[in-house]
């Protein structure tokens, strides 16, 4: 490769320093950048600062191998030791392994939630799961009592403390939807064709009497009409109403199925959702708020909320969270599964921390066969606007019940990833399955397997990425982040580091798709778990300083002492706390 031959390195402890009129490395005394040119890159910092000289302009800055005399590009050797013992990089355990034993390629881009229930909320299982490449682990407040929960939070806390795992905390708010009650404790009951089943407003005190269900919705009875359609779970039981006695509603089953406990309950009238009720129950019930405050107490790392309509209830729950949780950060996932979200998509995006394609519900609001240009859309605006997209639901359905996906679940796993989703999410298959590892691996292998194919036939299509930030310093980030990426892919190197105190640089370089995998360097342990989102992002932990050449020589000596990168692996660094890019090879 072209750019190794090239002799940026002296013994000087400076940053290389380029530019047009003098193609040969520079040292310069002050970091200040004209335009710059690196190959066929060019990158303009300070020359459009419309104050070039204030000294908190950024500073643009591309070398190669600059960091400096601590280390010898030739005989690869560190000079100083490093201070602070190997144990000073925290990563996460299985990444770790991966790395050491496949290399930078191997590592999986796409990230994978499992939700925890009855099937796999054991610590044994847990940790099964972990091993399998979860890395975020999703529980659903609809279902459970929050001292189970509570329970499942402190085995994935244990486990990652104990085991060195990164595995982060998604709670998921039950939402003011329309739902079954819990069944008397039955696991599931089987509705045949022609059967009249009750639904109930009506509150028993012992056991359910035959083939009667009970609704969470006390308005029900007074809203549907004889004649209309309920829906069990977006379509997978079908009922007519064909009369309504007080608080109880009777329904012939047209569509037989499995009716599973809590199950979502939706009313159609003259083939349209009848969502006028709908439209008015709270986005967040007060039963949320309780579940919130819990989520905020234990320190989870994300909140998914269900049913968001509008920006509005994010932006209020931010606020909440920030004046509630002052030590703790907490991402707030907006789910998209509403006709009332689609409407108002791009605002809701922007408002959240990242979003979820919440296809179960979404699949009960609108035609099903709009949910995959709905998809196609929400990841594409997550993407431009930068906010991580996990794709939710049936992913694997059938491996509830089978030990194999069906080829159709093969490929719709296939397609999320090839839409370079940042994360992809078992629901019942996890939950209550009866293959909760192996659906798991079923996501590891195909995501790996579409990763790679796509990276070597150079599939992916290019996408437009508009700037986003509201400051030209951030504008400036997105730039270095676009060119490291592009840079990164054309001389091919193994890995970009980013150096990174909010994640923001991290998360922009994701935004960008490189082919390479990207280490994301962060002083916080939680920032650290919650970047487990986001596409390709490594997370370590480290505590850096301002100074990148130490920086650097840290890191380098660490991960070599850990084994995960070797002397000549070529790396571009960047950093949130000085504008630059940095190319060079491992010592
Ligand atoms: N904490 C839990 N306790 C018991 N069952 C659960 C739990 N979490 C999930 N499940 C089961 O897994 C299924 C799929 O989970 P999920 O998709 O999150 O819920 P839902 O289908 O209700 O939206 C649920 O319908 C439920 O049967
Ligand atoms: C993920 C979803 O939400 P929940 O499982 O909470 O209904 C969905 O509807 O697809
Ligand atoms: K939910
Ligand atoms: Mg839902």
């Amino acid at each position: 490769m072209s750019a190794r031959s090239l002799q940026f390195f002296t013994g000087s402890p400076r940053v290389a320093f380029l530019s047009k009129s003098n193609p040969k490395p520079s040292f310069p005394t002050t970091l200040r950048a004209s335009p710059i040119t690196f190959s066929n890159l060019s990158i303009k910092a300070s020359a459009s600062d419309p104050n070039p000289q204030s000294p908190s302009a950024p500073h643009v800055l591309v070398s190669y191998n600059g960091a400096g005399a601590a280390i010898s590009p030739s005989t690869g050797n560190v000079a100083s030791p490093p201070t602070g013992d190997v144990a000073a990089i925290e990563v996460d355990a299985v990444t770790e392994v991966e790395l050491k034993e496949n290399g930078f390629r191997s590592t999986r881009r796409t990230k994978l939630v499992c939700t925890i229930g009855p099937a796999t909320c054991a610590s044994e299982q847990l940790e099964a799961l972990a091993v399998g490449g979860m890395n975020v682990a999703r529980i659903n407040m609809c279902h459970g009592t929050r001292e189970w929960h509570r329970r499942v939070i402190e085995r994935v806390r244990r486990l990652n403390e104990e085991k060195g795992y990164a595995v982060a905390i998604m709670m998921d708010t039950e939402g003011s939807e329309i739902h079954m009650g819990d069944l008397g404790g039955a696991a599931s009951a089987k509705a045949e064709d022609g059967e009249i089943w009750t639904f109930s407003v009506r509150a028993f005190d012992s056991t359910l009497p035959e083939r009667t269900i009970n609704v969470n919705y006390d308005g029900f009875a007074e809203d549907v009409k004889i004649g209309d359609e309920l829906l069990v779970d977006g379509g997978m039981v079908r009922f007519e109403v064909i009369e309504k006695i007080g608080p109880d509603v009777k329904c012939l089953c047209t569509d037989p199925g499995l009716l599973l406990p809590r199950a979502n309950l939706t009313f159609w009238r003259n083939g349209s959702l009848v969502r006028e009720r709908n439209a008015m129950l709270p986005t967040i019930s007060s039963k949320d708020w309780l579940d919130i405050d819990f989520g905020i107490a234990e320190g989870v790392d994300f909140i998914a909320i269900s049913f968001v309509k509008s920006a509005d209830v994010i932006t209020h729950l931010k606020s909440y969270i920030a004046a509630r949780a002052r030590d703790a950060d907490i991402s707030v996932i907006a789910k998209i599964e509403s006709i009332d979200s689609l409407m108002n998509l791009e605002e809701i995006i922007l408002a959240s921390d990242g979003a979820m394609v919440a296809r179960g519900d979404l699949g009960a609001q609108i035609p099903l066969e709009k949910v995959p240009s709905a998809q196609q859309r929400i990841v594409q605006v997550c993407r431009q606007l930068n906010r991580p997209v996990i794709v939710a639901s049936q992913l694997l359905e059938s491996m509830i019940e089978y030990p194999t996906p069906t080829r159709a679940e093969v490929a719709d796993v296939s397609e999320a990833v090839r839409q370079r989703a940042d994360a992809l999410m078992l629901s019942g298959e996890s939950a209550m399955g009866q293959y909760p590892e192996k659906a798991l691996m079923v996501l590891r292998s195909v995501s790996l397997r579409i990763e790679k194919w796509w990276r070597e036939e150079k599939r992916h299509e290019a996408m437009e990425l508009p700037p986003i930030g509201s400051s030209f310093a951030d504008n400036i980030s997105e730039e270095i982040c676009i060119s490291a990426a592009k840079m990164a892919n054309n001389l091919g190197v193994d890995a970009l580091f980013v150096y990174t105190k909010s994640g923001h640089m991290a998360s922009l370089l994701s935004r960008c798709r490189p082919d390479c995998p990207i280490f994301a360097f962060t002083t916080a342990t939680s920032l650290r778990r919650r970047l487990n989102l986001q596409w390709g992002l490594i997370p370590f932990r480290l505590s850096f300083s301002d100074d990148m050449e130490s920086n650097l020589n840290k890191t380098f000596s660490l991960l070599k002492a850990r084994g995960m990168i070797k002397s000549g692996d070529l790396v571009i660094a960047v950093s949130d706390l000085l504008q630059s890019i940095q190319v060079m090879n491992v010592p």
